[in-house]
């Protein structure tokens, strides 16, 4: 089972302003297996930020996202707890973690002390760091939170008066963040300029095959874009789903949709094992 310390990190709503060293609004900190992409099985030590410049309907980070919480770490705190689990394989997630500029300070010390860093990240930001694995998932139309889909519009499991609201009662959420997602969702350059200067893994979230017609022409227009290949075995298809469940209804479809389309399938390690609990 993976490990964390982070019982005596106090969770805070809002940043620490009081805070003076350079730092990172830390949501998680554990030791895990890398749970997708192709270093699948790597035990490896997770540093989730919070904040992200999207809003995912199916975000499994919700904490990191739609309500973010944490708890202002300086990087030297981050790095003492970094340093008391045994792996040499670092992924710097969130969140979208290539918003807070002290993400590369934290690489350029992660890299000075000869880890391996891989940076989990939405491709709409590009930031110069020494990063191992750019691993890139650009977030396609389904991932748009749209009223229907905004997740606060859940149907709670109860009202109030214990009878089951129907779906029209729900609170529906506003969609505000249906055009702010839609609208920064893609950015060509930065990916070009991703996948130009870092080894890279394409990883998109499939939900089911009326994904595919966006991911091709995806990859044509940066194949455009960026002056390096983009061979099929850099693009990994990657099952919708934050819980078994989920999974079980997404994955077969989507490993049919990589063999139909010679692309990677990457399985959701930490949701087959732990059914993506926090802080695995
Ligand atoms: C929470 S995101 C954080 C990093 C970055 N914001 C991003 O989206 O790539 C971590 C990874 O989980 C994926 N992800 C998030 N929610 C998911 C879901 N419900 N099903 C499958 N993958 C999901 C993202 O695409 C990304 O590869
Ligand atoms: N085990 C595990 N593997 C992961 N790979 C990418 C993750 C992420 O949240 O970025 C993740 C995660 O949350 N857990
Ligand atoms: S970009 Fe990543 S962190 Fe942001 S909402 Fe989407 S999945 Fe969540
Ligand atoms: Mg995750």
């Amino acid at each position: 089972m993976p490990v964390s310390n982070s019982t005596d990190r106090e969770m805070s709503a809002e940043p620490d302003t009081e805070s003076t060293g350079e730092g990172l609004p830390i949501n998680e900190l554990f030791y895990s297996l890398q749970g997708e992409g192709t270093l699948a099985g790597v035990p490896s030590i997770f540093i989730r930020t919070s904040g992200c410049n999207l809003r995912c309907w199916f975000c499994d980070s919700y904490h990191t996202s739609w309500e973010p919480t944490h708890a202002w770490m300086d990087l030297d705190a981050i790095l003492d707890e970094i340093e008391s689990h045994d792996a040499d394989h670092i992924v710097l997630t969130g969140g979208e973690p290539l918003l807070h500029d002290a993400s590369v300070a934290l690489l350029e010390e992660l890299d000075e002390r000869g880890y391996h860093t891989t940076v989990e990240t939405n491709g709409t930001i590009h930031r110069d760091a020494p990063i191992d694995l750019a691993s890139i998932s650009p977030k396609l139309a389904s991932s748009t939170p749209t009223p229907e889909r905004d997740p606060r519009s859940e149907v709670p499991a109860e009202s109030r008066n214990g009878e089951p609201q129907s779906q029209g009662a729900a609170n529906q959420g506003d969609g505000e963040w249906e055009q702010r997602h839609e609208a920064n969702r893609i950015d060509m350059a930065a990916l070009a300029a991703l996948v130009e200067d870092y080894t890279f893994q394409l990883k998109f979230v499939v939900t089911d095959a009326d994904d595919m017609p966006e991911i091709l022409d995806l990859l044509a227009d940066l194949r455009e874009a960026a002056d390096v290949p983009i061979r099929d075995d850099d693009v990994l298809l990657m099952p919708e789903g934050a819980t078994r469940d989920r999974l079980a209804e997404t994955r077969t479809r989507v490993a049919d949709l990589a063999m139909e389309h010679g692309f990677r399938y990457t399985p959701r390690l930490h949701v087959d094992l732990w059914n993506d609990a926090p802080e695995t």
